[in-house]
């Protein structure tokens, strides 16, 4: 960490002067904060020279609130730098990260700070010791095409192969880096070994070998796509060059490890946190220590903690450490601290991304994917000469779907790819039902990938959740406390929350088996018999006709009466069990079964009542001898 003040800092030396991202203005950093509030007021659509952004405000980490018609932009945001807020880190990407973005709607004491008008104190921070990453801009939006990005989106696939051929080049390069977070993640899928599977580069639009539509299925299936194409390297983070490219001085501090402490800001999606993610994995190389905190639940003794234990690092074993504090704008106003840090800090804006850069980013997840593209100028498919020994079906993209679909982008790689994933998943499962309905295999033919399916995707796109990480549990938690307190409203919205972010129906039936046990019980036995009722049903006939399936049974279950009796008593018997000391207590002899004459010769079976004999209630322990008066309905312990 470094913990010196802004005159050790290679920036800061030359740069206590900041620029405005709104008005274009220099001014003394401590100023920044107090302008920008002003600014943003004067020049709400951003400095001249910039589209209008559509009406409606757009607060910090507001999140698109519904769908919105199909071709339409769903959510849009202009360039204005005034829209460029600070990013919200992320703390998968970081060996010690202490925190994952949770989707609450910042329920911290950062909540005020949430809602609050953008201003750079919501950008990642690298405070006096070199941090990175802001928060993200709004999400919200929406606004006319501007007319350059549409002739940008209909560049024809030509002039993208010939800019390509470039980018393979330079990913020929690329170190193809394990993953930052280094986590053993089943679902982990290393695009950069897919790429070299495939023989595909980054973002060519060559055809790769052709893969299996249940094989791209389950690709798709666990993280985001998103954050399975995070770059690892510079190499292939893609656009961006006022920021990082070759010439720019901020590069030549990244190759050389000299991490000055910045904010980065810039509109959702366009690579921020991405950013932050290829200094951590670089850092790692160089024995910096990478810490990642999230504001949305990092207090301010963590950030101490961590610039104590950086001082420490520091002083005894001379090693730095960078701070990257994701989501900064949810800090409150004085954990943010605003004009001592941004006097510390150098801001870099980040823009958002062109199209031509969507289409790169977008056709290096294609190509990984194995999925081929249709040219539209040539009449022929361009697999029927190819061999594909499976019976399943390849996959194959329409050149202008793929064009659409970073255009619609509106320059938010998380939107195109998660667009994407979104039409790949749901086209692929449109024609399992089909098979599985008529009970044919797959056929040998195509599944083509339409513009129309790009656009639905992406209208879904903001829906998709974390289904390997913190967004599943989150969810399932909700569902099932929303059932518990029998509040219907809440918990179908729960369901549909998962449902249309891609869960696994058969996943959510299996928790509803569950709960019908844990929390009806006994109050409604029939509540089991729905729950598996309703597991065999999704089974047998897929998403998405089983939606409606379990919509019953969650709201059988909300309206149930509840009883946590049998669940509380059979805990009572683990519990028991578990804390026991010494052997375990023996069968009592009469319960024994005396199979053969040597054990009834033993006393096995002595004295037994059997019931049916008697009209009388029989009087008869059936406890072990030491646990003779124990009621595990009433007890908690034996
Ligand atoms: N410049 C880029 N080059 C390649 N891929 C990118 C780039 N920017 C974004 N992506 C892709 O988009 C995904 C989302 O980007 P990232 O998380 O960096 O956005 P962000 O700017 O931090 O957004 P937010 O502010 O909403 O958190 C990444 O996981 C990556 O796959």
């Amino acid at each position: 960490m470094e913990v010196s003040g802004p005159e050790d800092d290679p920036f800061l030396s030359q740069l206590h002067q900041v620029q405005c991202p709104v008005c274009q203005q220099m001014m003394p950093a401590a100023h920044i904060n107090s302008h920008l509030d002003r600014c943003l007021l004067l020049h709400p659509a951003g400095h001249a020279g910039h589209a209008e952004p559509a009406a409606g405000s757009h607060r910090a980490g507001e999140r698109a609130k519904g769908p919105s018609p199909p071709g339409a932009k769903r959510r849009r945001l202009s360039e204005s730098s005034a829209l460029k807020q600070p990013a919200t880190p992320t703390a998968a990407e970081s060996s010690e990260g202490e925190g994952e973005e949770a989707d609450d709607g910042g329920e911290t004491e950062s909540r005020e700070s949430y809602d609050a008008p953008p201003t750079p104190s919501g950008a990642r921070l690298i405070p006096d010791f070199p941090v990175a990453r802001a928060g993200s801009p709004a999400r919200k939006g929406s606004g006319k095409r501007p007319a350059a990005a549409a002739a940008a989106g209909s560049a024809s696939p030509r002039s993208w192969d010939e800019a390509e051929a470039q980018e393979e080049l330079e990913e020929a390069g690329g170190d193809g880096d394990a993953d930052a977070d280094g986590e053993d993640d089943p679902g982990h899928w290393d695009a950069d070994a897919a790429d070299a599977a495939f023989g595909t580069g980054g973002g060519s639009r060559a055809h790769p070998r052709a893969l299996a539509a249940e094989e791209i299925r389950q690709m798709l299936e666990g993280k985001p796509l998103a954050d399975k194409m995070r770059p690892d390297t510079l190499q292939d983070y893609i656009g961006q060059s006022r920021a990082v490219g070759q010439e720019t001085l901020l590069r030549s501090l990244l190759e050389t490890n000299e991490i000055p402490s910045l904010i980065l800001w810039g509109p959702p999606g366009c690579g921020k946190t991405t950013l932050a993610h290829i200094i951590a994995n670089n850092s790692k190389k160089h024995s910096i220590r990478f810490v990642t905190l999230s504001a949305t639940n990092a207090k301010t003794n963590d950030v101490r903690d961590v610039i104590k234990q950086a001082q420490n690092e520091k002083s005894f074993f001379k090693r730095k450490t960078i701070l990257f504090i994701d989501e900064i704008h949810r800090f409150n106003k004085s954990q943010q601290v605003n004009a001592a840090l941004l006097s510390r800090c150098r801001v870099i804006v980040l823009e958002k991304l062109p199209v031509e850069a969507m289409v790169t980013i977008l056709m290096r997840a294609i190509n990984s994917l194995g999925i081929h593209i249709l040219d539209s100028s040539r009449p022929t498919d361009p697999l029927s000469h190819s061999s594909n020994s499976s019976s399943e079906p390849s996959v194959l993209m329409e050149d202008k779907a793929v064009d659409t679909l970073a255009y619609l982008s509106d320059g938010d790689a998380r939107t195109g790819l998660n667009g994407l994933q979104l039409a790949v998943l749901a086209r692929l499962s449109s024609r399992k039902m089909f098979c599985k309905k008529s009970g044919q295999t797959y056929s040998p033919s195509r599944v083509l990938i339409t513009e129309n399916d790009v656009k639905e995707g992406l209208q879904r796109s903001h829906i998709l959740y974390d289904r390997a990480g913190e967004e599943h549990y989150n969810c399932i938690s909700a569902l099932h406390k929303a059932m518990r307190g029998s509040d219907q409203n809440a918990s179908l919205y729960w369901l549909a929350r998962m449902l249309e972010g891609g869960e696994d129906p058969l996943y959510v039936a299996r928790r509803l088996v569950r709960f019908a046990s844990e929390d009806i019980g006994l109050a409604d036995p029939s509540a089991l018999t729905q729950a598996v009722a309703a597991y065999q049903g999704c089974h047998f006939i897929g998403m998405p006709e089983c939606e409606v399936l379990l919509a019953q049974c969650v709201v059988y279950f909300a309206r149930a009466p509840k009883s946590i009796e049998v669940y509380s008593a059979y805990s009572n018997v683990k519990a028991c069990l578990r804390s026991h000391q010494g052997p375990l207590p023996p069968v009592p002899l009469h319960l024994r079964n005396a199979p053969t004459r040597l054990l009834k010769d033993l006393g096995y079976g002595k004295g037994y009542k059997y019931n049916p004999m008697y009209s009388e209630p029989v009087e008869q322990e059936y406890l072990p001898e030491e646990l003779r008066g124990v009621d595990f309905f009433k007890q908690r312990r034996c």
